[in-house]
């Protein structure tokens, strides 16, 4: 048996953040080089965990262990793959006439709309050249499947932009491999304005099961504004101070305010948009919220690994438009833990403190445990709350078969 006070830590980021909360436990840092043995909990980057996982190695985690990724996160935090994959389940709820595949009069999905149309390219290129000239008059936005940042993005609004990029980079579509893949996504034009600037929210998610699907939402996200007010104008197309909100992107700014690092709580924005849209507006808003969590989870919970040692604290980036719909844009597998700011330090300090409590809970070490990532019996753990169990036999849970009674069965 392992003492708690005496469990070993490692992490492969330098983040304060992180090292404070192992030590402020007690916890040791592990001594040992590799990733292999010596420590029982470890924050790692995604690439540690692809060589933790490596089918050649055949290595297993141990009893004892604990790991910040599932070893194919990358299902969900690749932007091609989690296009595929809500597409895929689409189709699969549409077959099993599951009610989550209700569609409105125009052939909209109710509950399954969560990202703007994608195309995965260059394999979808002949269809996205269809559409694009089905509807000529739309812009897109560009974005490299694996980076992040704002890293490679640039919209779109004529074919011929797309033909010159794919010729200056020397990538013709068909050559690209899939690690250099793109995906199009049909730009929001019009996204929701406070003070005439755009903005998106990050929520934080941490997902400790994924069979049975066992979730937990954040209550302490945010808010990340541009720093230039916004217009769709396309002579502006190329400005991205004002169509990218990441903060990466936002602080080469001239009006980058380091104080407050152009961040909102998602407190404030709720209060914000009672005051001016209405409660019920914003509460339906924030229950659509919860069904794009929902759905994106759903539709990669056959696919990952369910390494009981694991859990993930995922970066949900999520732009609402001016008729309050909110989009998801993608899901972050390691959402920056870097601090800009004092109230972003606390908030990050307490986000950790919080998932740590939930993964290693009083009772983790005891000889009888399962000692997975998944024992907390708590449903309010500091400021994160389960809004998926699929593992409770109670009949009132309503998320248990689904979004059967609507998207509002999700809240709690
Ligand atoms: N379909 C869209 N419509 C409008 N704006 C979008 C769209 N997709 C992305 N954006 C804007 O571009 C920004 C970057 O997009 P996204 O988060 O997908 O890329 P990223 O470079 O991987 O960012 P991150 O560093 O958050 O991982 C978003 O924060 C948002 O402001």
């Amino acid at each position: 048996m392992v003492s708690s006070t005496k469990l070993k830590w490692k992490t492969d980021l330098d983040k304060q953040v992180i090292i404070q909360n192992f030590e402020k436990r007690g916890w040791i840092k592990a001594q040992g080089e590799g990733f292999v043995d010596d420590w029982n909990i470890y924050w790692a980057n995604v690439w540690t965990v692809k060589q933790i996982f490596n089918p050649e190695t055949g290595h297993r985690l141990g009893e004892f262990q604990l790991l910040n990724h599932f070893p194919n996160h990358y299902e969900l935090t690749r932007k091609d793959l989690m296009c595929k994959n809500i597409k895929r389940y689409r189709k699969d709820m549409e077959k099993e006439n599951n009610q989550i595949a209700e569609k409105d009069e125009q052939g909209n999905y109710v509950y399954m709309d969560i990202i703007p149309n994608t195309y995965i390219l260059p394999g979808d290129y002949t269809i996205f050249v269809e559409e694009f000239r089905r509807n000529p008059n739309i812009m897109w936005i560009m974005k490299p499947s694996s980076k992040a940042q704002g890293k490679g993005i640039f919209l779109v609004n004529k074919l011929n932009q797309l033909k010159k990029w794919a010729t200056s980079s020397k990538l013709p579509f068909q050559t690209l491999s899939l690690k250099e893949a793109y995906v199009i996504s049909r730009y929001v034009e019009n996204p929701l304005l406070i003070g005439g600037k755009k903005f998106d929210l990050r929520i934080y998610v941490l997902v400790t099961s994924y069979r049975p699907l066992k979730v937990y939402l954040y209550s302490l996200g945010f808010a990340r504004f541009c720093n230039e007010k916004y217009t769709p104008d396309i002579a502006e197309l190329d400005n991205m101070f004002i169509h990218l909100t990441n903060v990466a992107v936002q602080k080469n700014s001239e009006d980058y305010n380091e104080k407050h690092g152009s961040k909102w709580s998602i407190q404030n924005l709720r209060f914000y948009l009672e005051q001016v849209r209405g409660k019920a507006a914003s509460d339906k808003c924030f229950e659509e919220i919860n069904n794009i969590i929902y759905i994106s989870l759903k539709s990669v919970q056959s696919v990952i690994i369910n390494d009981k040692h694991c859990f993930e604290c995922y970066g949900y980036d999520i732009l609402i438009d001016g008729n309050l719909k909110p989009w998801l844009l993608e899901v972050n597998a390691s959402p920056s833990l870097t601090t800009t700011t004092e109230v972003d330090r606390i908030l990050k300090m307490n986000l950790l403190n919080d998932v740590f409590n939930i993964v290693v809970p009083p009772d983790w070490m005891d000889e009888n445990s399962k000692h997975g990532a998944n024992m907390c019996k708590e449903k309010q753990v500091g400021y994160f709350t389960v809004i998926i169990d699929e593992s409770t036999n109670d009949p009132s849970d309503k998320n248990k078969k689904g979004l059967k009674k609507g998207p509002t069965a999700l809240w709690r």
